[in-house]
């Protein structure tokens, strides 16, 4: 029998509001209905997500609000600096970072640190070395120095295990990010986090921090490519796509990251104007059944997807498809 999940009362806190920011988009006044969901524990892929009742293939299962995000370097002032939406001269014509006041409100703690540093060898390393987890390690480093998140922000999500060498390859990046921040005055006090309720002190920008915040990266984050837009915005980016890169930026969730993978999936993950996530249903799924996505082009054949897999994310999968040899 599947178990519930044993995690602390901030976790559970910030999957209530995961659930809530969530529900706010689609419930109609006065009808307030859960999604169809639970988190329980699988029997060998750790924890997973469930369906509580039928669901109709085509159905919106969810939706869910990114814990944090960051655009592509190849974007820049192309999408919103905060939820990744695609801006355009007729959009945004006075705020060239942000799609919204809503998203520059949003983004005013945070963007009030971020901005006070110089990121450019930082960005240089990340462009040159094609890394996009470190910039979602910078701005989660500068929520937390704002006290816009907790040190413990996304500790539930799992880790992916890291040997000593794949440690000291992050060396330089934490020691790019650390240096952006000491040059622009920020000092080590204001990098030390305290987690009153365990009483401990934190180092938010320890050597340690970075490879654990970069684990998680690994393993959880999404690579976001809007599927709407405005039609002249398809065409136009069509056009340019010889060049483009597709992806507008990388974003962090925390109920869509407890969804494991399956190379036959019943369940895809979709954005269509911005980082919102929606969850939707492939196929008609029964209650009790477990909710998967695919991580990866499930086109490939077995071995180069368990191939993947396993480099990607350290796990060997035993889907049925990759069971029957398919
Ligand atoms: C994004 S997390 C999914 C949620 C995760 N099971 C948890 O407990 O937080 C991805 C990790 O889940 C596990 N996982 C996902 N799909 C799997 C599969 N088909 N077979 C085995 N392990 C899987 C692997 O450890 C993988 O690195």
């Amino acid at each position: 029998m599947y178990r519930w999940v044993s995690i602390s009362r901030l976790q559970k806190k910030q999957l209530v509001s995961s659930f809530s920011n969530t529900a706010t988009h689609h419930q109609k006044p006065n009808l307030p209905s859960p999604p169809p969901i639970r988190v329980s524990l699988t029997e060998s892929a750790g924890r997973g997500v469930f369906a509580t009742r039928r669901i109709e293939a085509g159905q919106l299962i969810h939706t869910a609000k990114p814990l944090l995000t960051h655009p592509s370097l190849s974007t820049p002032n192309s999408v919103c600096y905060f939820c990744l939406r695609r801006i355009t001269a007729n959009s945004s014509p006075h705020q060239l970072l942000f799609c919204s006041q809503d998203c520059k409100h949003n983004s005013k703690i945070f963007y009030d640190v971020e901005s006070r540093a110089d990121w450019s060898a930082f960005h240089d390393y990340c462009r040159s070395q094609g890394l996009k987890y470190p910039l979602l390690a910078k701005r989660l480093a500068c929520m937390i120095i704002s006290g816009a998140a907790s040190a413990d922000f996304i500790d539930i999500l799992q880790p992916e295990s890291l040997s000593s060498e794949m440690i000291s390859q992050m060396d330089e990046g934490f020691g790019l990010l650390r240096n952006a921040f000491t040059k622009a005055d920020i000092t080590d006090e204001q990098m030390t986090y305290r987690l009153y309720q365990l009483s401990l002190t934190l180092q938010v920008l320890s050597r340690q921090w970075y490879a654990s915040v970069l684990s998680r990266f690994r393993i959880n984050a999404f690579r976001i490519e809007l599927a709407g837009g405005l039609y002249e915005e398809l065409l136009s980016l069509a056009a340019a796509s010889i060049e483009a890169e597709i992806a507008v930026g990388n974003a962090v969730y925390m109920l869509p990251s407890f969804y494991n993978h399956d190379c036959d999936p019943n369940t895809h993950i979709v954005w269509i104007e911005n980082a919102d996530a929606r969850l939707k249903a492939l196929r008609d799924v029964e209650e009790g059944e477990e909710l998967r996505i695919c991580y990866i082009d499930v086109s490939m054949g077995r071995d180069a997807r368990q191939a993947l897999l396993a480099q990607g994310f350290g796990f060997r999968c035993n889907c049925p498809r990759c069971l029957s040899g398919d």
